[in-house]
């Protein structure tokens, strides 16, 4: 019974031992796994800092990337008092926000691919000495050298839009101005396509005038008077088919880019709020197409027709 006793308390003992034995060996490691984990924690704060220092420092978002395909964006922004003051006028069509929209889903990459081979045929007679062209295919407007001529006037160009480049040109048009209804909250038949319409084609040449100056800050309303939805429709993906290009918002705080991207759809209101420019071009060809609405009927114009061969 005595030898027994004796043995539990030497196993006791012996357990105990053990126990302080892993206890310093516990502290040791925690000794040792401090400085580590103290040291990576740093690493990785020390990392978020100089990122947050840079992107506030160069104070740009990407609000689109290329690579992604969104369904839809969205930002909600304060409108501007002279957006306000002009829209309100006009019943059913001043917008329940003002704002920006992107999305990848609305157009097809068939119909993109149609618009960009329409453009492509039309821009293939023009083009300007710098680095942007326009083809408009309401008023015919076409950038050669320094000028623009007539595409529904002159002799080699005579019929060269058929019948479906006018088709998908509209499909593409009430596409887009049920989505401008549909999330701007207002109705599809208070909205009227307007004037100018254009492709535009744009690569790296030196600027010759003031019409291949893309780059500029500008407000579209200011710029394009009749414009209350501006929309424009990317026929090619940034950083593939071209380098710089992107679409950039002005904001107070930080700009915002859109990354171009075949089949993108980008909407937004025209006033003041939504200030922007586009980076020059410093490789390949940019294609996009701007389609505009406005909400006053005089500014209405046809959809564009085999009719302006006629005219
Ligand atoms: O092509 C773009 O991304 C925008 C062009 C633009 O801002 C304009 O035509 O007013
Ligand atoms: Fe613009």
């Amino acid at each position: 019974m005595g030898d027994i006793k004796k043995r539990n308390k030497i196993n006791i003992k012996s357990e105990n031992v053990k126990k302080v034995d892993e206890k310093s060996a516990a502290k040791v490691s925690v000794n040792k796994g401090l400085p580590l984990r103290v040291l990576s924690r740093s690493v990785v704060i020390v990392s978020l800092l100089i990122v947050v220092y840079y992107s506030s420092k160069n104070n740009v978002q990407t609000f689109a990337k290329q690579a992604e395909l969104l369904p839809g964006k969205g930002q909600i922004i304060e409108c501007s008092s002279e957006y306000i003051k002009d829209i309100d006028k006009y019943e059913g069509c001043a917008p329940k926000y003002c704002k920006r929209f992107v999305t990848d889903k609305v157009i097809s990459v068939r119909e993109t691919e149609e618009l960009l081979k329409l453009a492509q045929k039309g821009l293939k007679y023009g083009g300007s000495f710098g680095g942007a062209s326009i083809l408009d295919l309401h008023s015919g407007a076409l950038s050669k050298g320094q000028h623009f001529v007539n595409v529904y006037k002159m002799d080699e160009m005579k019929n060269i839009f058929t019948q479906d480049d006018f088709n998908i040109f509209k499909v593409v048009k009430d596409k887009i101005k049920y989505t401008i209804a549909h999330h701007f909250g207002v109705q599809p038949d208070k909205l009227y396509l307007t004037h100018p319409t254009f492709f535009s084609e744009i690569t790296s040449k030196t600027a010759f005038t003031v019409h291949d100056e893309y780059w500029h800050p500008h407000v579209d309303k200011e710029t394009y008077k009749s414009f209350h939805y501006t929309t424009l429709l990317y026929l090619g993906d940034y950083n593939i088919d071209f380098r710089g290009g992107r679409f950039v918002f002005i904001d107070e705080k930080f700009n915002s880019t859109i990354e171009p991207r075949k089949g993108r759809l980008s909407m937004f209101t025209s006033g003041g709020e939504n200030f922007h420019y586009v980076e020059k071009v410093t490789s390949g060809v940019r294609y996009a197409i701007t389609i505009s609405f406005t909400c006053d009927k005089k500014f209405a114009i046809n959809d564009p027709s085999p009719d302006n061969y006629y005219n």
